[in-house]
């Protein structure tokens, strides 16, 4: 099942985006809703989001377990309690604390709930587990924490989170606002545990730690609820920490063939990679190039060794032709994929005359390696020439000459930060792509799935990056970034699309990177089979 459930605002929102909060921007909004409606109205209006929800998700459910936690994600969750007792469920609310101690509005949630009928445990030690009760729930809702969590769990906090988490086998586990232990602005754990939830609705604005490192395993399937705290259903960009990909992104940078058209209107892509034993690499990156639609596809491998076989399409030259005067200045350029050591002989001319130039793999490795050239690639973008990097973690942490752990701990400031560092945009792999350009909101990615995390899946976007660019050889630098998340969208697309052609419907083998291509043609395909 997809793991995105933002419909219908995704597909109402005209630019095609969807802004993430922070969450001193989520409290800079909910301060500005509070102050403009009477007390108790959001807090009701998110125990109604709640209720419906998870009639939604589970319009069989009888009997419903809330663990209620001693701030306002308490109170949404006794507030959503009060409506599954009046629609006739059995719920019993398993308080962290004591009623007196919760804040004004969920003390009126609470007693909402009392009156309606739902049982109350207060000062509960443990929530029950599935071995220690016969009862057996059908839903379970972790209301414990929400925005307001920012410490390591305590021991008592860990054994809640473990028997939420028990009862994911049993039934539906549903999180309020984030998923509790999960830092809702990036994505970590705050602890060792935090719960994975089935499916998490997020209230008033969409948090970006539900979106990148850990936050997707965590949160299940995303939903989003605004709260209609204005009148517009979407919170507003100002003030947004990123934006969201969206299909409607995707779609707005697939533009179609023009009639008259002929192979010269789509531009070269040379594929600069393929050292000795990762010929492959540059293949996978010019297949994509070419099935993204350039116009033609020319493979300088670093090996010599040319793969005539792999496509019949693609063209085999040697790194001097390319390097040719006016040969290289003409063309959208993808440099590093299986690249091995021999790719910082040629990168010094690259980074001197390339103007559209995807650095990837060990083009990264040899920039962080050898400070002149990372000195030229800062250098290009006051001559107007254009910059791709695609690093995974790793790849990040050499450039910035950081470790991984730190490059993960906050991949929205450290996708950021590199962007600024080279003067180039900056697309950081792995769980919600991060896309991040100087003076541009970054854009968090969040479409894909694990069917991606498989040798050559990164060849592959580098290649599809550097084929659509080459057909819109005049992008602007401030839209290269959209240009970026837009592949990256797709590229996830490519993997959901997998999973639901597959007849188990889940992430359990990966999609193949020399399938990946043909996978991401059919995502293209399905965004021009959906309405504008
Ligand atoms: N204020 C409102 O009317 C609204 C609040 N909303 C909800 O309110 C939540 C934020 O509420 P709060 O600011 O009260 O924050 P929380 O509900 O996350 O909880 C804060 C409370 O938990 C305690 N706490 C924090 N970390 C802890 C830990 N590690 N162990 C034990 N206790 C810990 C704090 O001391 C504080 O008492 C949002 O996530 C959302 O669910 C939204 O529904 C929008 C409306
Ligand atoms: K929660």
């Amino acid at each position: 099942m997809p793991s995105l459930r933002l419909v219908p605002f995704s597909e109402l929102t005209p630019a095609g985006a969807l802004w993430l909060h922070d969450t001193a921007a989520s409290r800079a909004l909910e301060a500005q809703a509070l102050a403009a409606h009477p007390p108790y109205t959001l807090m009701a209006r998110a125990g109604l989001a709640v209720a419906r929800w998870t009639r939604a998700l589970a319009p069989h459910a009888r009997h419903i377990w809330v663990a209620v936690g001693p701030g306002h994600n308490g109170g949404d969750g006794l507030a959503a309690a009060a409506h599954w007792a009046m629609a006739g469920c059995q719920v019993t609310a398993f308080l962290w604390g004591h009623a007196k101690d919760l804040p004004p509005d969920a003390q009126t949630a609470f007693a909402s709930a009392c009156k309606s009928g739902v049982q109350i445990q207060e000062g509960v030690a443990l929530l029950p587990r599935p071995d220690t009760t016969d009862v057996k729930p059908d839903v379970v809702v972790d209301a414990l924490l929400g925005l307001g969590h920012h410490r390591a769990p305590d021991e008592r906090l860990r054994g809640w989170i473990a028997a939420l988490n028990a009862w994911r086998k049993q039934g539906l586990l549903l999180a309020i606002d984030v998923p509790t232990g999960l830092c809702s602005d990036h994505g970590t754990l705050l602890g060792a545990q935090a719960i994975e939830a089935h499916a998490t609705l997020s209230l008033l604005t969409l948090k970006p730690g539900l979106f990148t490192h850990s936050g997707r395993q965590h949160s299940g399937e995303i939903w989003f609820d605004g709260l209609a705290t204005s009148a517009h259903p979407l919170p507003p960009a100002a003030g947004a920490t990123a934006s969201l990909t969206s299909r409607a992104l995707a779609r707005s940078l697939q533009a179609a063939r023009p009639h008259q058209s002929h192979k010269g209107s789509f531009g070269d892509v040379w594929v600069v990679g393929g050292a000795t034993g990762m010929e492959g690499a540059a293949t996978l990156a010019a297949s994509a190039a070419l099935q993204a639609g350039a116009g033609r596809v020319l493979v300088a491998p670093l090996s010599g060794q040319r793969e005539w076989a792999a496509r019949p399409e693609l063209m085999w030259r040697s790194i001097s032709e390319l390097l040719n005067p006016g040969v290289v200045e003409r063309a959208t350029v993808v440099c590093g994929c299986g690249g091995g050591n021999a790719v910082a002989r040629v990168l010094p001319e690259l980074l001197q005359r390339a103007p559209r130039l995807v650095l990837d793999a060990d083009a990264l490795n040899a920039l962080s390696a050898d400070p002149a050239l990372s000195r030229a690639l800062s250098q290009r973008a006051g001559r107007q020439q254009l910059t791709l990097l695609t690093p995974h973690p790793l790849e990040a942490a050499r450039l910035a000459h950081s470790d991984t752990a730190h490059i993960q701990h906050q991949r929205l400031h450290s996708a950021q930060h590199l962007a600024a560092q080279t003067q180039a945009c900056v697309v950081l792999k792995g769980s919600g792509t991060v896309v991040a350009q100087v003076g541009h909101l970054p854009w968090v990615n969040c479409s894909g799935n694990a069917r991606l995390s498989t040798p050559g899946s990164g060849d592959v976007l580098a290649g599809w990056l550097g084929g659509l660019w080459s057909q819109r050889p005049d992008t602007a630098p401030e839209h290269l970034s959209d240009l970026a998340a837009a592949v990256v969208w797709l590229h996830g697309c490519a993997a959901e699309l997998a999973d639901e052609a597959s007849a188990r419907g889940s992430s359990a083998l990966p999609l193949l990177a020399s399938q990946l291509p043909d996978a991401m043609a059919r995502a293209v395909d399905a965004l021009s089979a959906t309405r504008p």
